[in-house]
């Protein structure tokens, strides 16, 4: 076998998810791996959830002839014999490396890299799916906006990936509206990874620790005090494949209109996409009003403290406040998506039509799925559990809207700060 660089492997790629941004990533994932031979197998699998699919009269593909288009099709067939995800991410091109698979079992085999991208609601059960079928000493990556919630206490989702299957996983968070991601237009995100040291490790003698993941174990990664979780037990990345260094994992992801920031604060990186999905919702309430800009950069500013207080008072051994106030998976974040983000849009929408947003979701977004609804009740259900839901007024509020306690034009109010004495 050829040797790359000293190492005689390569990392295979599965992204778990075929959404909107699942999408999206997955055809950055496969750009690079196409680009980095040396570090990656080319072909990327795509695990979709499957469902049929009718090819639509206003798609470019849509030719009556064709045996594709006149009854519903497996949108994995679709995916796979036009390059395009017509249903979560019409009209743009997919790389032909990137393959949908609707097994999940046999798109995650022989994985060293993970790439988690679903709706939260989802990941438990394809967590219990995966557990065992994956390479013991897989890498993941959470590109997931939500935070998890149960009876234990709050997780970050890298976290209850990372416990739920053995493996280390990072985040992925930032300013990312997917179809203009997917479009190549220019955008900045943030990626934590804060690898276990033996991944950086460099190419070992001939023999050393080659091929033998058995060898070292090492507890690494203990949860925070609020998960209520075990700490979970690793397994090393051999020596034989690359080593998952912040350098290697931009090469994963970066590309020239997808500009990468590797950092370490997986929590404030998570915190941060999670959170400003509540806030977005508090801006598409204000402006669906017909309130403008400057109600919307009120709800923005105390939306970013409450991001911060929430960080420093949950995950304070880790999270760092500048995460949220100086990368893109932070305020940057918090901007794009108040001003073009689904969860804005439906929330806006729904005041306009006054009917509730679980409507608008149905009509409008053909499938897709808003995060924030969900967010905000697991944070309230958290919240309420610590006796806090008044230390988080905006929080609080936008619970109180989709529970019919409140009103938008409540919010005001409910969020004034105290004057200083
Ligand atoms: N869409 C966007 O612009 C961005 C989304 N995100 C985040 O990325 C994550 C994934 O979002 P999207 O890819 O946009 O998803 P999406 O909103 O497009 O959701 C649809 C996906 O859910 C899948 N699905 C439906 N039922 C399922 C089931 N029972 N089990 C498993 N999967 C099922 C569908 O097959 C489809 O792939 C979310 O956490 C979201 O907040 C992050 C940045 C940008
Ligand atoms: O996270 C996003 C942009 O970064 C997209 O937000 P929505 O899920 O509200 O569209």
């Amino acid at each position: 076998m050829a040797n790359l660089g000293g190492h005689q492997k390569k990392h295979k790629v599965t992204v778990v998810g075929s959404g909107n941004w699942g999408s999206a990533i997955a055809k950055i994932v496969a750009e690079n791996t196409r680009a980095n031979p040396s570090l990656f197998e080319s072909d990327v699998q795509m695990w979709v959830f499957e469902e049929e699919y009718t090819v639509p009269k206003e798609s470019k593909h849509y030719d009556p002839g064709s045996s594709l288009c006149n009854k519903p099709q497996k949108l994995t067939k679709l995916i796979n014999d036009l390059h395009e995800n017509l249903k979560y991410l019409p009209d743009v091109p997919l790389p032909e490396n990137l393959i949908a698979n609707p097994s999940l079992e046999d798109s995650v085999k022989d994985s060293t890299i993970l790439i988690f991208n679903l709706p939260h609601q989802f990941i438990a059960k394809v967590c219990d799916g995966l557990r065992g079928k994956i390479v013991p000493f897989a890498r993941g990556i959470s590109c997931i906006k939500g935070v998890d919630v149960s009876e234990r206490g709050i997780q970050l989702f890298s976290e209850s990936i990372g416990s739920k299957l053995g493996i280390y996983c990072g985040a992925l968070s930032g300013a990312n509206i997917a179809s203009e991601v997917a479009q190549e237009k220019y955008s900045e995100t943030t990626i934590a990874y804060d690898p276990p040291p033996m991944d950086s490790t460099q190419p070992t003698p001939e023999g050393s620790r080659q091929g033998s993941p058995q060898a070292s174990q090492v507890d690494l990664i203990a949860p925070h005090k609020e998960s209520g979780s075990r700490s979970t037990r690793l397994r090393s990345l051999p020596a034989d494949y690359p080593p998952l260094t912040h350098a290697n994992i931009k090469k994963l992801l970066h590309r020239p209109y997808f500009h990468v920031r590797m950092v370490s604060d997986v929590a404030g990186v998570s915190l941060g996409g999670a959170l400003k999905n509540i806030v977005a919702l508090a801006a598409g309430f204000v402006e669906g009003l017909g309130w403008g800009d400057n109600a919307k950069a009120a709800v923005m500013r105390v939306g970013i403290l409450e991001q911060v207080k929430f960080g420093k008072k949950f995950f304070a051994d880790t999270v760092r406040t500048a995460t949220f106030t100086e990368e893109s998976c932070g305020v940057a974040d918090m901007i794009t998506s108040c001003s073009g983000g689904r969860n804005f849009r439906c929330a806006k929408m729904s005041v306009e039509r006054g009917v509730s947003i679980n409507e608008v979701e149905k009509t409008e977004l053909n499938g897709q799925s808003l995060q924030g609804i969900s967010t905000t009740y697991d944070v309230n259900n958290f919240l309420k559990s610590k006796g806090m839901e008044n230390e988080f007024p905006l929080f609080t509020a936008v619970y109180n809207i989709l529970e019919g306690n409140a009103k938008p034009q409540d919010i005001p109010d409910l969020i004034e700060p105290k004057d200083f004495d």
